[in-house]
């Protein structure tokens, strides 16, 4: 089964010198409909790419790995290969998405989280399943190999071999047993890797890294009780950045860096554009040594994801479109991953096979007997001993001299042996001291594994416990947080009313209060006022009369205005008890628009996204026609070009070769068939051409070449052989020449052996005319043509000269007349 290869794209945030710049942002992530829209900048129009998934600069780490790399981490215990590989201008976040860094874990790129996922993935493995996880880490500077974690500056070599197929030969590769290991090795890889400051990366990577995971798994089928084994190998690529000289500033050595870069980056885009051409196109995995070790996660067997890294600001608009153009073609790339089985060179299974074997050579030498019982009965130490004594000691009748000599052979040999012995003796302790100190390692090893393993769950159970109980507590705390505030607020707008009332309370009671006094006021008033005309009615009217007249207006005047005062204050009391009460209606109308608003705004932006997107697809469609459409009319002006070409040459032709006159009648004699939708030429089936030429035989050459010179005879071209061939309508009459004619049928022998001349007559095509009549001209017997004809008439309207009892009745075409120039 083929799979595409995935495509994400991941935007970074501004930098530094974006800020400075005052970029814009040129980029939007649309993460409902996975697309990246570019909008207009400097004339560019609007485009937008869809892609598998999309993050913006707000993305979390853990985001981008559970969704890209994480379900092909989960593949490869399954035993297929994956391959993630971060691509994009320099800059653009590919080292920070695939290592960032350890700690805090929010910071950690995918290659950590990789890790932890692989132990997390081992811990949780049913009981008998084995794994092994080995790493490797390199990288390709100036397109040479050099490994990351090995010993430094060594170059190495890509090799191809049956068994292991294309490998990197010396590449070191480290055994894992615990994920936080990892950090060790990732910083030994990145003190040696390759960076240097440029000015759009402060860190920027000069190479592309390649880390190399292999997951090895053993099970056993419990049908069979045979082990299977799995591998699953991930390659973690780095890409390094491409980057514009001009905006990088680099020189020297960054200069050629970039070089090799950028020309490494371009046999990729050869390799995915080949790709994506399809079926048969040679694809050039070996133009670079990165598409060579991604050859298997283009197109091959892997299942692979490429994340597309970008700068949010309009600084970078070209980088970023060529960027999201690449991983557009990308994704229609074909890969067909198979799982690994049984691989020849599975390294867990050499390791599990080496241990059998050592444990059966132990069984073979008696191991358990010689930790239980000591070393007496190992016989292969015992038994050539007991011989060599047995042949030293054997019994004879040797004589005094060889007694004796025996006897010192066999003391020397004695000691020797006992020697050897010794030596022996000492080896086997050694080795058995070994095998039971290694065999107590390796029970203490696994006791610990167990127990660490054990410990580790544990941990894990209580962390995940632990942490389920924060979470529970921090949830609570933040829900009783929230209800306290809402409580608070609730509080807080209920004490504000209630002073709004007591205040109004006040006020109203001050008013009320002074109404009374003032009313009081008045009533004294009025009494005194009435008093007063009581007293003056009663009291002659003096200069004082005037006096009190005069107060009594003033004070009448001042109540006036404290009537109006207190009317006004009134106005104010109901007009402040209005306000007061439209405040709260408007504040409660707000209150429930707020949230039939916000849902309509909600709903009104998710119908104007999709408006807007469909608004772009189509945009971006028209814009592509228009280009498809000017390509079509470049071809078009392009043919017609080449047409008025041929065209000049056969008008060029047709001026300079076939007489006006012969022209302008074929012209007349022409007329446009709609039907046919082509030229009809009257007899045209006995034009030169549809005529078969007379093929120049032996007996017939002298009489060919008189005919030639008697056929270029018209328009003053007699000599000209070309005018041979235009002119020259020489028909031999098959029977099949009159159906042409579209007349009767003329199968006399005669007629199948003559060659006829055609040409139009003055008639101007009307066929009644007797002279229209076109006649056969049967050659003269000895088939020779006379050596006469090229002294005739012209063949162009020439009439016929046969003699009467060689012509036949020719079929009649409309103006057309045989001509022949020899009798
Ligand atoms: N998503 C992100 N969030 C926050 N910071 C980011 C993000 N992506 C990148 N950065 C920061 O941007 C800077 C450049 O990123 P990085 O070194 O990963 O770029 P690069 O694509 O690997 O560049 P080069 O090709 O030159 O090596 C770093 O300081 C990095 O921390």
């Amino acid at each position: 089964m083929s799979e595409a290869v995935k495509v994400v794209v991941r935007c970074r945030p501004f930098n530094s010198r974006e800020k400075e710049n005052a970029s814009d942002r040129c980029i939007t992530i649309d993460q409902e409909t996975n697309q990246v829209i570019m909008r207009e900048v400097d004339g560019n129009p609007m485009r937008n790419f869809a892609y598998d998934a999309v993050y913006d600069s707000e993305s979390r780490q853990t985001d981008v790995y559970e969704q890209t790399a994480k379900p092909i981490v989960n593949s490869c215990f399954d035993g297929y290969n994956g391959t993630v590989f971060c691509y994009g201008q320099t800059g653009a976040g590919k080292t920070f998405t695939m290592e960032g860094k350890e700690e805090p874990k929010e910071l950690r790129g995918i290659v950590y989280n990789t890790f932890y996922h692989i132990f997390d993935n081992i811990a949780q493995q049913p009981e008998g399943v084995q794994t092994m996880v080995t790493v490797s880490f390199l990288e390709i500077y100036n397109e040479e190999l050099r490994d990351l974690i090995g010993p430094k500056g060594q170059k190495l070599e890509l090799k191809e071999s049956k068994e292991k197929g294309l490998h990197v030969k010396g590449l070191s590769q480290v055994c894992i047993q615990e994920a936080n290991k990892i950090d060790s090795l990732l910083q030994t890889g990145k003190k040696n890797r390759t960076v240097g400051a440029t000015l759009m990366n402060a860190e920027s990577s000069r190479s592309h890294s390649i880390f190399m995971i292999s997951i090895e798994t053993s099970e056993t089928n419990t049908a069979t009780g045979e082990k299977m084994f799995r591998v699953g190998k991930l390659n973690l690529v780095d890409l390094a950045g491409s980057e514009r000289a001009d905006k990088t500033g680099a020189t020297g050595d960054r200069l050629q860096e970039g070089c090799k870069i950028n020309m490494s980056l371009s046999a990729l885009g050869n390799v995915i554009s080949a790709l994506v051409e399809g079926k048969g196109k040679h694809v050039p995995y070996r133009n670079s040594k990165l598409t060579r070790l991604l050859q298997d996660s283009l197109g091959g067997n892997t299942k692979t994801v490429m994340v597309a890294n970008i700068s949010p600001a309009d600084f970078n608009y070209d980088e970023t479109y060529s960027t999201l153009r690449y991983a557009s073609r990308a994704k229609k790339i074909q890969n067909k991953p198979i799982v690994n089985e049984d691989p020849k060179d599975a390294l867990l299974k050499k390791y599990l096979d080496t241990i059998t074997q050592l444990e059966n050579r132990l069984k073979g030498i008696g191991i358990d007997d010689a930790i239980n019982g000591g070393v007496t009965n190992i016989p292969t130490i015992q038994q050539p001993v007991a011989g060599v004594q047995q042949e030293f000691t054997s019994p004879g009748t040797p004589t005094a001299n060889t007694v004796v000599q025996q006897t010192i052979i066999s003391t020397v040999n004695e000691e020797k042996l006992h020697e050897m012995m010794k030596k022996k003796e000492e080896e086997k302790q050694q080795l058995l001291e070994d095998m039971r100190s290694k065999s107590h390692e390796s029970e203490e090893k696994l006791k610990q594994i167990i127990q660490q393993q054990t410990e580790e769950k544990e941990r894990l159970m209580e962390e995940i416990k632990q942490k389920s109980a924060e979470e529970e507590k921090e949830l609570r705390r933040q829900f009783s947080e929230k209800q306290s505030a809402a409580e608070e607020e609730r509080q807080r707008v209920e004490e504000e009313v209630k002073t709004y009332h007591e205040k109004l309370q006040k006020h109203m009671e001050e008013a009320e209060v002074e109404r009374r006094r003032k009313d009081q006021l008045m009533k004294e008033k009025e009494e005194i006022t009435k008093r007063l005309e009581e007293m003056q009615a009663q009291v002659i009217q003096g200069k004082n009369y005037e006096k009190l007249e005069e107060t009594s207006k003033r004070q009448q005047e001042k109540m006036r205005r404290q009537k109006e005062e207190l009317q006004r204050r009134r106005e104010h009391e109901v007009q402040y008890k209005k306000e007061l009460q439209d405040a709260q209606d408007e504040k409660l109308e707000l209150e429930q628009q707020y949230a039939s608003a916000q849902e309509e705004a909600e709903v009104k932006t998710k119908k104007l996204k999709k408006l807007w997107s469909k608004y772009q697809s189509s945009k971006s469609e028209i814009q592509d026609m228009h280009t498809e459409i000017q390509r079509e009319r470049e071809d078009y002006l392009y043919t017609i070009r080449q047409l008025e070409r041929e065209l000049k040459l056969k008008c060029k032709i047709i001026d300079n070769f076939i007489p006006s006159e012969e022209q302008s009648k074929i012209t007349t004699r022409s007329t446009w068939d709609e039907d046919l939708d082509d030229w009809k030429i009257q007899s045209i089936a006995a034009a030169g051409n549809n005529i078969k030429m007379a093929r120049p035989q032996s007996s017939f050459a002298g009489a060919k070449n008189s005919v030639r010179s008697a056929s270029s005879l018209g328009n003053g071209l007699r000599s000209s052989t070309k005018v041979d061939n235009i002119l020259n309508l020489e028909l031999e009459m098959p029977e099949r020449t009159t159906q042409d004619f579209g007349q009767e049928k003329q199968t006399s022998p005669t007629m199948q052996s003559s060659k006829t001349y055609f040409t139009y007559n003055a008639s101007n095509g009307n066929g009644n005319n007797n002279n229209t009549q076109k006649k056969k001209v049967t050659r003269p017997p000895s088939g020779k043509r006379p050596k006469t004809a090229s002294k005739e008439k012209p063949l162009i309207n020439t009439a016929i000269t046969a003699s009467d009892s060689q012509q036949q009745v020719y079929p009649t075409s409309r103006g057309l007349k045989s001509s022949q120039r020899f009798t």
